[in-house]
């Protein structure tokens, strides 16, 4: 694997006043990848954003963005990346040409129309390019959003909550625009409350909760494993271990040996196949023949949702 392109090791904040909004973050960012932070309100998602960006100072630790230190070589760790916020500034009057254009001057970077005007192209905003920004739909404003943080051509983009209070039909146009632009090469990192968006967007997701990363995973892989299911056997008697008969079940015994634990991929129970609907009535039918008696069964679940509630409840 590459060198990642955000290398942050022991980070933490430490608010005047005294509260610790980051408490040792350690995280890789791959290049190339749309990373998700997700966490609760108040978890410290802004705040690492804007320590990363150079916004706001750590207490202690590092930022490394593409080999650059975000405190000795700010400028060039700052001019490698563009920042989404939440809302639109007070340049209402301003038309979406000038408010892209001088965005890329405040990176220190010589006019370029052509890369503004593929930009603009690129979020289909060109056909407005001299309207007043306070004439644009909601859509379009977040999308000049967008544009002036790719104004100066930075190689990673944060989005911060790019979907936050807007409707479905918009969300999916968001995550459209964000998809082409991790097609065009670059890297993203979005924070989001919304557990569907990390799910739909996301290569990897990264939970955070009072200042802490609590998950870092593949989203394939916590899908897979939020994918399995659960069968569990309460037996009669309990046994010391799993019948020869049943090894090839690859079961489980908990409770003391008093629940046989059979774990399946849930999304192969339906449909026409039902692959793993007839295992289950052999290993039902194997139970039986194994002399195993039953008293009770029971099958579980757990979703994105619940693993993610589960997280944030323990802390
Ligand atoms: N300037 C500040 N001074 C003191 N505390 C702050 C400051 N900025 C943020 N905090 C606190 O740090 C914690 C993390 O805030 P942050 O904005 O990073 O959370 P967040 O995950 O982005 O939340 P949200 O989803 O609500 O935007 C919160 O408890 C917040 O009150």
């Amino acid at each position: 694997m590459s060198e990642p392109i955000i290398r942050v090791s022991a980070l933490n904040k430490i608010y005047e006043g005294g509260f610790q909004a980051l408490k040792q973050i350690d995280l890789d960012i791959q290049r190339g990848e749309i990373f998700a932070l997700l966490g609760p309100n108040g978890a410290g998602k802004t705040t690492l954003i804007s320590v990363i960006c150079g916004l706001v100072n750590a207490t202690s630790g590092q930022v490394v963005v593409d080999g650059f230190d975000n405190q000795a070589d700010y400028r060039e760790a700052r001019s490698r990346i563009g920042l989404v916020p939440q809302e639109l500034t007070n340049e209402a009057f301003e038309t979406v040409w000038n408010t892209v254009n001088f965005s890329r001057g405040l990176f220190g970077k010589p006019p370029d129309p052509e890369h503004i005007e593929r930009v603009l192209k690129s979020l289909t905003l060109w056909d407005k390019r001299h309207n007043r920004l306070i004439t644009l739909s909601g859509g379009m404003k977040r999308r000049v959003l967008i544009a002036k943080a790719l104004s100066h051509e930075p190689r990673i983009l944060f989005l911060d909550e790019p979907t936050a209070g807007v409707d479905v039909g918009l969300r999916r146009e968001m995550w459209d625009v964000v998809r082409q632009l991790r097609e065009s090469g670059v890297t993203i990192i979005l924070t989001t409350h919304y557990i569907e968006e990390a799910e739909e967007m996301a290569d990897r997701i990264g939970v955070i909760n009072n200042g802490e990363i609590v998950l870092v995973e593949d989203k394939a892989a916590l899908m897979r494993k939020l994918g399995s299911k659960q069968l569990a056997l309460h037996l009669h008697e309990p046994l010391d271990s799993v019948p020869l008969a049943l090894a090839a079940y690859d079961l489980q015994l908990a409770a003391n040996g008093s629940e046989l634990i059979y774990t399946y991929d849930a999304s192969r129970t339906g449909g026409a196949e039902g692959q793993e609907s007839s295992t289950i009535s052999a290993l039902l039918a194997d139970v039986e023949a194994a002399g195993l008696v039953f008293k009770d069964l029971h099958t579980r679940q757990s979703s994105l949702e619940d693993i993610f509630v589960d997280l944030v409840k323990e802390r």
